[in-house]
């Protein structure tokens, strides 16, 4: 063997955090089945952090250091692999260690929905990796499942539940009865959260894992900024037990899929998911994805969507094959958009809803609201009525519709002296 063939091949991380601080001890624990896989040893050879005095079990303080842009720079890596999160400082320490020639591993969904154009073509042009499995859905395997599995498919839809922190919330504010704010200080003290949770609960997060699985998924470009997205933070107990009334659960899901134009009609939405659902049952900080294809049909994939060891199996994951690349040469696939869809204006997606509303219980009054549905195009699936003395509260469910219409016509009936106050509306999966 020569001396290039067992040198080892060094890493540098970038971000000593809730994940990045599990690669570190992860890298350091496994080394010598790392090193079996790949068929040469990695050498993490330092790790960035902003604050050097912060104690953190199991990781050598020598490695650490403040500069990150000398570690990200230095010509004698290989591999970085940056866990800061955020656009910057993150994309400029991305592309200066591609430009010093290391691959690229990364979780950073907010970058790549941002600005992945940028970073996958200062890839391709240096000859480096970039790899980001960690980015959507954390452990779960899905950008690789998409970008090589699928890539001789045609995928019409992913559909999932892709943010772990607001599927936990949900979930205990279902079970439990816990209220939001509880919910959300439960799910930061687990490490589910992002560094600001606005991004988790207000739907960027899963906005950003929509837009890289639609760009995946369709062969375009697609932004955070193409992504129609509502978060959880107007989820009320009322629509917690009005769900549970319906035999349904609320999700947050993310929908991504072509529309009848071919362009693609991408959304992040509160939903009621019908209890049979699949998608209904997922538990906790799981995330799980549906992908419809022409030729594989309908797959499914489960597991673990966010926190430390979990997303760290991802990180790993992409450090291995990125590494095996560089042993063996090669390259792993680039950034593919040659299909240059458009995006589905938001008020022309079309799904099915839940209206429901307050009204006067008096003759002709579930009559004018059907009417008001109706002369807006709206097809109603079913109706519920419960009584409140003299008033009702009713429920209406749509078949499909655009976006724009169910809008219109709900304009129509706040206007209508028969309707009060309350109008709520939200979409429907599987029920
Ligand atoms: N936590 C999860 O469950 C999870 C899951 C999937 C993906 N991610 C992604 O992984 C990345 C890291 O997330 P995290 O949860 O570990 O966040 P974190 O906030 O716990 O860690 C980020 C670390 O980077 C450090 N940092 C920030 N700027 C720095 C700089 N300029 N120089 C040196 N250090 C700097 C921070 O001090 C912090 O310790 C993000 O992109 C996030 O979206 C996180
Ligand atoms: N904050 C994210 C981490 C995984 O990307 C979540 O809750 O899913
Ligand atoms: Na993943």
């Amino acid at each position: 063997m020569t001396r290039s063939e067992s040198a080892p091949l060094k890493v540098a991380l970038l971000g000593c955090g809730v994940v990045g601080s599990q690669v570190a001890r992860q890298l350091i624990e496994q080394a010598e089945d790392l090193r079996a896989r790949i068929g040469r040893p990695l050498e993490l050879v330092g790790i960035a952090v902003r604050r050097l005095e912060i104690e953190r079990p199991g990781i050598d303080r020598a490695l650490l250091t403040d500069d990150a842009f000398a570690l990200a720079s230095r010509p004698d890596v290989d591999l970085v692999i940056e866990l800061l999160g955020g656009i910057e400082p993150a994309r400029s320490l991305i592309l200066a260690a591609i430009a010093a020639g290391s691959s690229v591993i990364t979780a950073n969904k907010a970058l790549l929905a941002e600005d992945g154009a940028t970073i996958y073509s200062a890839a391709e042009d240096a000859g480096v990796d970039l790899y980001y499995e960690a980015a959507v859905a954390g452990a779960i395997p899905i950008v690789r499942p998409l970008r090589e599995s699928l890539v001789g498919d045609e995928v019409t839809a992913v559909v999932g539940i892709v943010n772990g922190t607001t599927n936990f919330i949900l979930d205990q504010m279902h079970t439990e009865g816990t209220d939001f704010s509880t919910a959300l200080v439960q799910a930061q003290q687990l490490g589910l959260a992002e560094a600001d949770p606005t991004a988790d609960v207000e739907g960027f997060d899963a906005a950003s894992k929509a837009a890289i699985l639609a760009s995946l998924a369709f062969h375009t470009r697609v932004r955070l900024s193409d992504v129609d997205r509502e978060g959880i933070t107007g989820v009320t107990a009322a629509d917690i037990a009005a769900a549970k009334e319906r035999g349904c659960v609320i999700k947050l899901l993310a929908r991504c899929s072509l529309s009848a134009d071919g362009s693609i009609a991408l959304g992040v939405h509160p939903t009621m998911v019908a209890k049979a659902h699949p998608l209904a049952s997922i538990p906790g900080a799981y995330n799980a994805i549906f992908i419809e294809s022409r030729n594989a049909g309908q797959l499914m994939f489960m597991g673990p969507g966010a926190g430390g060891s979990p997303t760290a199996s991802a990180v790993l994951g992409d450090l291995v094959t990125a590494a095996r690349n560089r042993v063996r040469g090669g390259l792993g696939p680039g950034e593919s958009h040659y299909s240059e869809r458009g995006i589905t204006p938001a008020g022309e997606i079309s799904s099915r809803y839940y209206v429901s509303m307050t009204v006067h219980d008096e003759p002709g009054v579930l009559a004018a609201v059907a009417t008001s549905f109706a002369e807006h195009g709206v097809s109603l699936q079913a109706v519920r009525q419960e009584s409140q003395g003299a008033e009702a509260r009713l429920g209406v469910t749509t078949h499909l519709a655009k976006h724009h219409q169910v809008i219109e016509a709900i304009a129509e009936l706040d206007r209508m002296p028969e309707v009060h106050a309350g109008i709520s509306l939200m979409r429907v999966e599987g029920a």
